[in-house]
């Protein structure tokens, strides 16, 4: 389960951004909706222990992010939440495979190859293992951004703006994607997005 509750963010010069209370329970998808400059990456940073708010709480399965040390809260952030970035931000030099034990590493948990091949399976690039990243596709980097947020096994996948650039078909196979991995992997999943063709797939909607 995880509590938003009094946050609130000021960016030196800036206005003050407030954000509503939120409870997102075990498992539940959810929608992050706002206009443009509403704060919904502000917000995503916030909860992933990323940026620390001007004020209020952030609990993730009964833990306060902000009352843990800057290195307690990156390694729980390596264990409890899986990010996709708009774009994949991977290790160029490391194959795809490698990409994926590093953030076991980053962690501090055992890399588990097994699993993160079955990722990769279930995403349909099992074959790209040893692949380097500017040998992949769009498409295909995304997927491995998909899988690399789920080696860890966290309870929340987070993605920011997965379809923003994609045509109606391919939109929607990532939409499929990322709620059936989040059920198989039993975490709960915040899309933030701008998309309204996102909007048919997932109904709960927490709107800046
Ligand atoms: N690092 C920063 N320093 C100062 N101001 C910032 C910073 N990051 C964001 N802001 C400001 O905070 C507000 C919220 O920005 P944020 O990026 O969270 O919005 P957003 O809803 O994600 O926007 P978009 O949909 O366009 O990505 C905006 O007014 C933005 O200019």
């Amino acid at each position: 389960m995880i509590k938003i509750s009094s946050l609130a963010h000021v960016y030196e010069k800036g206005r003050r951004l407030k954000f509503p209370y939120w409870e997102i329970a075990d498992m539940e998808h959810w929608l992050l909706l706002g206009a443009s400059g509403s704060g919904k990456s502000t917000l995503l940073n916030i909860i992933s222990g990323l940026l620390e708010p001007s004020q209020g709480e952030v609990l993730i399965n009964g833990t306060d992010l902000y009352t843990l040390p800057a290195r307690g809260r990156d390694r729980f952030r390596g264990r409890h939440i899986g990010i996709i970035f708009q774009r994949p931000h991977l290790i160029r030099s490391l194959d795809v495979f490698d990409n994926l034990a590093l953030s076991a590493v980053m962690a501090g948990l055992p890399v588990d190859h097994e699993r993160n091949l079955s990722l990769l399976h279930d995403l349909g690039i099992g074959e790209l293992a040893k692949n380097y990243p500017d040998q992949l596709s769009q498409g295909q980097l995304q997927r491995v951004s998909v899988a690399r947020a789920l080696v860890n096994k966290p309870d929340l996948l987070i993605a920011d703006e997965p379809t923003s650039s994609l045509d109606d078909e391919n939109a929607n196979q990532v939409i499929q994607m990322l709620t059936t991995q989040a059920k198989d992997n039993g975490a709960a999943l915040i899309i933030a997005t701008h998309d309204r063709r996102v909007r048919d797939h997932i109904t709960k909607t927490y709107l800046l």
